[in-house]
C-alpha cells in the first residue's frame, strides 16, 4: 500500500475538523489525492452504526455490544473506503480512529480487557 493514513484525535471541539480541512486544502494544492473520512462512520452502513451508537436509548448498551459495533463499523469502513484509498495512493485524513475510540470505549468505564485486545489485533493485522 502506498498511501498515507493520518488520524486526527481529540474530544468534541478540539479542532479536528478545522485542521482536517486545512490540511486537506494544503495537500490538494500540491495535487495530492486526499480522502476525508471519520470514525465511527465513513460509509453509509458504518454511519448507520454510528447513529445507533450515539442515539439516546432507554436500554443501556452493554460495553461489549458497543465495542463490537464500533469494530463492525470499522471493518466496513476499512473494506469499503480506507484500504481502497490507501491502495490507490491517497492520503486518508480520518476524524478520530483508535485513540479517541479507546477513550469512548474504555476511558469512561471499567476496562474489559478480554474483548478489547482481539478486535484491535484483528483490525491492525
Ligand atoms: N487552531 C485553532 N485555533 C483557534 N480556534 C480553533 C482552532 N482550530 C479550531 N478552532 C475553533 O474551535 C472550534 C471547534 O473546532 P472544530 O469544529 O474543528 O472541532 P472538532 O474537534 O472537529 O469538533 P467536533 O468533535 O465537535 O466535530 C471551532 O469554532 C473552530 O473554529
Ligand atoms: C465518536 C463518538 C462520540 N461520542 C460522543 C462525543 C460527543 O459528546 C458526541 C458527538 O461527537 P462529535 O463527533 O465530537 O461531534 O458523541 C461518543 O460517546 N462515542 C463515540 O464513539
Amino acid at each position: 500500500m502506498s498511501g498515507l493514513f493520518i488520524t486526527l484525535e481529540g474530544p468534541e471541539g478540539a479542532g479536528k475538523s478545522t485542521n482536517r480541512e486545512y490540511l486537506a486544502a494544503l495537500l490538494r494544492e500540491q495535487g495530492v489525492d486526499v480522502l476525508l473520512t471519520r470514525e465511527p462512520g465513513g460509509t453509509p452502513l458504518a454511519e448507520r452504526v454510528r447513529e445507533l451508537l450515539l442515539a439516546p436509548s432507554d436500554e443501556r448498551m452493554a460495553s461489549d455490544t458497543e465495542l463490537l459495533l464500533v469494530f463492525a463499523a470499522r471493518a466496513q469502513h476499512l473494506a469499503q473506503v480506507i484500504v481502497p484509498a490507501l491502495q490507490r495512493g491517497a492520503v486518508v485524513l480520518c476524524d478520530r480512529f483508535t485513540a479517541m475510540l479507546i477513550f469512548f470505549l474504555v476511558g469512561r468505564k471499567p476496562v474489559k480487557g478480554h474483548l478489547a485486545a482481539p478486535p484491535e489485533n484483528f483490525i491492525i493485522a
